[in-house]
């Protein structure tokens, strides 16, 4: 079958990426049909199902998943990561597992490194593009992130630690930095909902500021959707919930993949 350009790549977003994201309403897991297990597989998670698959036909190799815990994270982050993985799979009555309400989402420093072959793939596979807010190496050093989706709610959530990096104020996390946080959480939502999307409009009210170093926490919930418009608004409030930093509004337009990647 002859493939356009853009349906090669969106073939290719969709398998490194999971379904789940590009399709949010497909419930298809991505999972080999011998595959007979009871504890339930995340299409998101860096699990062994990801693995079988890449034993079988799989044509990529694993990426590194940086929405996993590592040695920076502080004792909040851990534990709101702790909080909602717990709720991503729950126990039945007879000692099995099953999905819960929320799904870890993982997250790549780019999308399309991992491919092999696909003759229209290799201009962006060989492209030194790296996804922002995983461009830096050192661990803990910027942003530091994961998100959670919970479908049946319409809800994202996504637990931040901003290092040293991040300064803009002296001690306190730059504004720009909090805008790039919110534009990846309600950004990465939008796409869970609606499929590819571009920010058309992002409004920023900073309320407090964010010292240098600490975690919080990001919501990110669904207004309204009209046609291609997507609507969400975003908070970002101490790990307690008590204090509010900011809050954001959004709107994100569908576009095709070919115009994302401007095939
Ligand atoms: C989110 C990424 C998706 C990636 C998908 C792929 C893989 C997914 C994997 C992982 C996701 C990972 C990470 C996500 C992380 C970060 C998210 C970052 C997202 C960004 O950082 S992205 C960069 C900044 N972003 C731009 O660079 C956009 C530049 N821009 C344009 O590309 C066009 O401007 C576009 C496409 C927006 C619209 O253009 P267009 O020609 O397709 O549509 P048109 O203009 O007709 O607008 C249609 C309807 O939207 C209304 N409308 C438009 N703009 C409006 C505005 N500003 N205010 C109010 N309403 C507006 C119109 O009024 C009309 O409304 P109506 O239909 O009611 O008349």
């Amino acid at each position: 079958m002859i493939r356009s350009r853009a349906q090669q790549i969106a073939r290719g977003l969709c398998q490194i990426m999971g379904r789940e994201l590009l399709k949010g309403n497909n419930k298809t897991i991505i999972r080999p049909p011998t595959q007979t297990r009871q504890t339930p597989q995340h299409p998101w998670s860096s699990s062994s199902s990801v693995r079988t698959i890449s034993m079988l036909h799989w044509p990529f190799t694993q990426p590194r998943d940086f929405s996993l815990p590592n040695t920076s994270w502080d004792s909040d982050m851990r534990q709101l990561y702790e909080h909602y993985n717990s709720m991503c799979e729950v126990d039945t009555e007879d000692g099995g597992k099953k999905w819960g309400p929320w799904r870890r989402l993982p997250s790549y420093n780019r999308s399309l490194k991992y491919a092999t072959g696909g003759v229209y793939l290799s201009k962006i596979i060989h492209s030194k593009a790296r996804l922002f807010t995983r461009s830096i190496k050192e661990q803990g050093a910027a942003f530091e992130y994961v998100m959670f989706v919970n479908k049946e709610e319409q809800k994202c959530v996504c637990v931040f630690q901003a290092g040293h990096l991040l300064e803009g104020p002296p001690g306190m996390v730059h504004g720009g930095a909090i805008a790039t946080m919110i534009d990846t959480v309600i950004g990465t939502h939008a796409t869970y909902l609606s499929g590819p999307v571009m920010t058309a409009n992002l409004n920023i009210n900073y309320c407090s500021p964010i010292p240098l170093g600490s975690t919080v926490l990001l919501t990110s919930s669904l207004d309204k959707e009209e046609g291609r418009k997507t609507f969400l608004s975003s908070q970002v409030t101490s790990t307690d919930g008590t204090k509010l930093h900011t809050e954001a509004t959004g709107l994100f337009v569908s576009v095709t993949m070919g115009h994302l990647v401007g095939a």
